[in-house]
């Protein structure tokens, strides 16, 4: 095997930094084959992802493999870069380069998904001994408006979770070590007291419309976890074409606690504001202009109209067992 290794030094609030010369350390001892591409930009690693698939398709390379050494958002843009590649070269598509995950950064949802533990150690042997890939159903989604497409390995989320990215995102104390705990929760607290619901309808693949007139939160997710490990959807797999949509409506005080404490037992999905679907594919329309995030990266304050699916990519993983 040789790894083609995408590293984000500043993922986990700079923990890439520190970790990367200690993995770098075990695999040269280990004598393993390994090439290294540093991150240096928001976005870097889709061009870095295209430019390694251009290298290994040109050089016919048949045991490459793509480990993407960051979180969530490095392996988001590492699968975006994959797809974009084969999405124009269709014809090198067979078989496709597998994508590692090296969880380094800070929520690692993706990771937790596949049960692919956030000790470096552990989770470079399982990209090590690994034989064979893993497909995983990975989310697509087409933006109506804007007449563009996309992916996501864990959420697609409108309202409360896209507005505590955002204002997560723009803190001062965000890349303050210590402090960005402390600087989720006030932006969780924050974005709950801001947030004004908006308008959402669910379009099912029969046909039928349902809609929520005061919609707080809609997370469309592929795996149980969002938001750096809370099990929003315990009953979801990356291994099964469903996707599943979680709405809130908007709750009040005594809702707010007694979801949380709901969630903690996994039995928040009965609770009567709160609504669960699970299909191959659906549509989210929304009317008033909210945050969205995708695999905790922000989209923006936007009005949706988009529809969902799944598609297949190999991943350099162990099967989890299903919980
Ligand atoms: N050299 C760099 N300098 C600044 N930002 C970078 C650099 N390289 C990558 N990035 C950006 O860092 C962002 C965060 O990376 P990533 O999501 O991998 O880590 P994380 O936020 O710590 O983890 P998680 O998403 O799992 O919580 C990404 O949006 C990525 O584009």
């Amino acid at each position: 095997m040789e790894y083609f290794i995408i590293v984000n030094p500043t993922a986990g609030g700079n923990n890439g930094r520190k970790v990367w010369p200690q993995v770098e350390q075990y695999l040269d001892q280990a004598a393993i084959s390994y090439r290294t591409y540093f991150t240096e930009y928001d976005g870097h690693a889709v061009s870095i992802a295209m430019q390694i698939l251009n290298q290994v398709t040109a050089t016919n390379h048949p045991d490459a493999i793509i480990v993407a050494a960051g979180g969530d958002g490095t392996l988001h843009e590492t699968l975006l870069g994959c797809m974009r590649f084969y999405a124009e070269h269709p014809l090198l598509q067979n078989p496709r380069v597998p994508i590692g995950v090296l969880p380094i950064g800070s929520g690692n949802d993706f990771a937790r998904g596949l049960k692919i533990s956030r000790q470096w150690q552990d989770a470079l042997q399982v990209i090590l001994t690994t034989k064979k890939p893993v497909n995983i159903e990975i989310g697509h989604f087409d933006n109506h408006d804007y007449q563009s497409d996309g992916y996501f390995l864990n959420n697609f989320g409108i309202g409360l979770d896209a507005t505590v990215v955002h204002f997560a995102n723009h803190s001062l104390l965000k890349s303050h070590q210590q402090l960005s705990g402390f600087s989720y929760w006030a932006s969780v607290r924050h974005a709950i007291k801001s947030l004004k619901p908006f308008r959402l309808t669910v379009s099912q693949p029969d046909g039928t419309k349902i809609t929520y007139p005061r919609a707080f939160l809609a997370t469309v997710t592929n795996q149980p976890y969002f938001g750096g490990g809370i099990n929003i959807a315990p009953k979801a797999s990356l291994y099964q074409k469903q996707l599943d949509l979680i709405i809130v409506e908007k709750p009040t005080r005594r809702q707010i606690f007694l979801f949380i404490f709901m969630l903690l037992l996994k039995r928040h999905l009965k609770l009567r504001f709160v609504h669960h679907f699970s299909e191959t594919h659906f549509g989210l329309d929304t009317q008033q202009a909210r945050y969205g995030q995708i695999d905790g990266e922000e989209l923006g304050d936007k009005v949706y109209h988009v529809s969902y699916e799944t598609q297949t990519y190999p991943f350099w993983v162990r099967r989890a067992n299903q919980t």
